[in-house]
């Protein structure tokens, strides 16, 4: 299941981080990838433990922290600190599956990758090419979001980055482990909750919604970990 997550960060944010990542020195994206994508990598990202990572990574991680679509598609239990990436022109990334677990660097801690995120901080007019392609079990998407939405996908999933003809491709990139580590069953909450903030916006509180929050809750207690 692809989700697109609309305004994660409003307009000022995003302009905010690309004035931030103006500044910032930029190295290889090779330093944060494994053995396989190591070879079909070829972007630039600002290292991790930059002041300009962590500064921008904390703007990302409190607007997620309070985005309820977010929530309710992810079910986070632990994110990993957003990594920062951009393509210029001729720059790609081939074909690739993410790491299942990634360290968190400077303490004592892995997050497992049930989820891949990547948010757009380049309006998709600024450039040409650059389209993330996931194939999903439906086939392929090409994905190219307005600046500030963000895409999540299921990290099991292959995917890569066509080369930028035109132009540069800003991104934040990160992967969430989440409270519900089977797709099939956090793809069932996300249906059920959907269902029940629409028929509680259409018709107020009732039986029928106490009862089927009751149901989300139970599922939730039968299937997290925490
Ligand atoms: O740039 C992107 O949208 C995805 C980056 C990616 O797939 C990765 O770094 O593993
Ligand atoms: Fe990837």
């Amino acid at each position: 299941m692809l989700i697109r997550i609309p305004e994660v960060l409003l307009s000022e944010e995003v302009a905010h981080c690309r004035t931030v990542l103006e500044a910032a020195s930029w190295v290889d994206g090779k330093v944060t990838a494994g053995a396989q994508s190591r070879e079909a990598k070829q972007n630039l990202q600002i290292p991790q433990n930059s002041e300009a990572a962590r500064e921008l990574g904390e703007i990302i991680l409190r607007r997620l922290g309070t985005n309820p679509a977010f929530t309710s598609a992810a079910l986070p239990l632990r994110v990993y600190p957003p990594l920062f990436n951009r393509y210029d022109e001729g720059m790609h990334f081939g074909t690739h599956i993410d790491n299942a677990i990634r360290p968190v660097p400077g303490v004592n801690l892995r997050v497992r990758t049930d989820l891949s995120g990547t948010l757009f901080l380049t309006a998709p007019e600024d450039y040409d090419g650059g389209e993330l392609v996931i194939e999903d079990t439906y086939g392929e998407q090409r994905v190219k979001f307005s600046a500030g939405d963000m895409v999540l996908y299921p990290a099991t999933s292959r995917h890569r980055v066509e080369a930028v003809t035109r132009g540069s491709r800003w991104c934040s990139f990160f992967w969430i482990q989440s409270m519900v580590r089977d797709g099939e069953a956090r793809a069932t909450l996300f249906d059920l909750d959907t269902a029940i903030q629409s028929l509680r916006a259409k018709s107020g509180e009732s039986e029928e919604a106490v009862r089927l929050t009751g149901v989300y809750h139970n599922l939730l207690r039968r299937w997290a970990e925490v």
